[in-house]
């Protein structure tokens, strides 16, 4: 059974009904699938995500998540399915003043009774298993420290290591890189990766380094304007569609796809997706 089948999808945001923020979408992902979700600022890849974490509720077209209609099911079926699912946003939502051990453990939270839970608010259920998470990600030796002291990339690696501890088989990663220099961006696909095909989880990760995406997911996605540009295998991606995928979004006007040397092609199509970013 596949992880998501989209048909014909469209998804409004409720501050913009009259513009969808993707349209006509369709999409089968398969479990234990790895894919990475690219395009241009704007294009419709955090909402996609949020739609697969059944945050928002499309407006037409179909969407099953595990078999199930998540919209069709009564709210307490619909919140065992999302229990399923695990969005980990570009900026995770930490409570400033909490200890890192008790905002990574905050992933077991659907799992505890409500007194399991509220005892781990002062003496943290289960710290190794925390530690282990953030090792992953080099950031150990920050169990104890508070949230608000963090940097934004090690913020951002603690929202990560709540998805360790997460039981979910659909891993939805927005943007994981945003904050981390080369070698943590690196680290972190590679223990994303590591961790979903260790628990047959699809992997799903939003991305606006292309050169990483291709080197690290078999599957790419690409959006703009909030449609699928193409979906393809990577072998498959050429310089010439990466540019024109980011064609208009960087400053000036790129050549037409395919004009330059395979080299000068080459080279504009990384500037493109890494300057997508910036
Ligand atoms: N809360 C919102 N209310 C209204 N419109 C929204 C909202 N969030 C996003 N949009 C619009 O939906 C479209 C898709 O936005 P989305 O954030 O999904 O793109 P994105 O590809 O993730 O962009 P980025 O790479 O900049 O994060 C854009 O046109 C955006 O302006």
């Amino acid at each position: 059974m596949p992880t998501y089948q989209l048909q014909n999808l469209t998804v409004r945001h409720l501050r913009a009904p009259s513009a969808p923020a993707l349209q006509a979408i369709n999409l089968t992902i398969e479990q234990g699938e790895q894919l990475a979700l690219i395009g241009p600022s704007g294009a419709g890849k955090t909402t996609l995500l949020a739609t697969l974490s059944l945050s928002h509720k499309p407006a037409e077209g179909s969407f099953h998540a595990f078999g199930a209609d998540p919209w069709a099911l009564g709210e307490a079926a619909r919140h065992r399915l999302r229990a399923q699912l695990f969005l980990a946003p570009q900026t995770p939502p930490l409570p400033p003043r909490q200890r890192v051990v008790t905002a990574v453990l905050a992933a077991r939270l659907p799992q505890w009774s409500v007194w399991r839970a509220l005892a781990s608010l002062f003496k943290p259920a289960d710290p190794q298993a925390a530690w282990q998470a953030l090792s992953r990600f080099n950031l150990g030796d920050k169990l104890y420290s508070r949230v608000d002291r963090l940097s934004g990339g090690e913020r951002q690696r603690c929202g990560l290591a709540r998805l360790l501890l997460s039981p979910a088989k659909a891993l939805l990663v927005d943007e994981p890189l945003s904050a981390l220099d080369p070698a943590l961006s690196e680290l972190t696909l590679t223990t994303l990766r590591e961790e979903a095909a260790a628990r047959d989880a699809t992997l799903i990760c939003s991305l606006h380094q292309v050169e990483l995406a291709l080197a690290h997911f078999p599957r790419i996605v690409a959006l703009r304007n909030g449609s699928v540009e193409f979906d393809l295998p990577r072998e498959q991606v050429t310089p010439q569609m990466i540019a024109a995928l980011y064609q208009g979004e960087s400053q000036g006007e790129p050549p037409a796809a395919g004009s330059g040397t395979p080299h000068e092609d080459d080279a504009l199509a990384v500037k493109l997706g890494v300057g997508a970013c910036l």
